[in-house]
């Protein structure tokens, strides 16, 4: 069944290039815990995007995982990570997040964003954090890493994602997206 969200996607989904076509997006994310994953989840399907997780073993659930995590990153020691073989480049939008980590993106994320994928002209960036720390200093840091302008970034508190609050500013991020693709994007 198509929601009135996704309909109204397919609506905004049109572009002056090609009115045809709609709004491809892909939303790569890391999440350690599943709160990022959660509010990628419904990033994609209000956007009708495809998801691609990065991995990382180095930091599954657990406490001493919790602990390795922090300590690594303090010491920026940029983790192994494994992506899916996908083509980021074929997107017209490629959505990046994941949680902060001691202010910074976590370090998968960072992996990634050290040595990315091909990537469109178009990026958008989200975060979860815990909400102790400004995610700006995060969002800083990985729109230094890419050499695209960042169209749009959404951060939610974890806290907001456990209450189910963030729909509603999840929403609101997926409408700007689909409103700039639709009107021309800036970036
Ligand atoms: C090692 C570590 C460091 C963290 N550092 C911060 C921080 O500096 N600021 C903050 O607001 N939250 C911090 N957090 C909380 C996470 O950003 C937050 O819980 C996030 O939503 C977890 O996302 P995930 O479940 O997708 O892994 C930290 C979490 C971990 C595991």
């Amino acid at each position: 069944m198509t929601s009135h969200l996704e309909q109204k996607n397919q609506h905004h989904s049109r572009t002056t290039m090609d009115a045809e076509r709609p709004l491809r997006v892909l939303i790569i994310y890391y999440s350690r815990t599943g709160t990022t994953k959660k509010l990628a989840k419904v990033l994609a399907e209000m956007l009708n995007a495809d998801l691609a997780e990065i991995r990382c073993d180095r930091y599954r659930p657990g406490i001493f995982r919790y602990l390795r995590a922090g300590y690594d990153s303090v010491r920026i020691k940029l983790p192994p990570i494994r992506f899916p073989p996908m083509a980021p480049h074929d997107y017209d939008l490629v959505l990046i997040g994941g949680p902060v980590w001691t202010s910074y993106p976590a370090l998968p994320l960072r992996s990634f964003l050290a040595h990315p994928p091909g990537l469109p002209p178009r990026i958008g960036l989200f975060l979860t954090y815990g909400g102790h720390s400004d995610p700006v200093v995060a969002f800083e840091a990985m729109a230094a890493s890419l050499s695209q302008p960042v169209a749009e970034r959404l951060a939610v508190k974890a806290q907001h994602v456990a209450d189910g609050s963030y729909v509603t500013a999840a929403r609101a991020f997926a409408e700007v997206l689909s409103k700039v693709y639709r009107d021309g994007f800036k970036v």
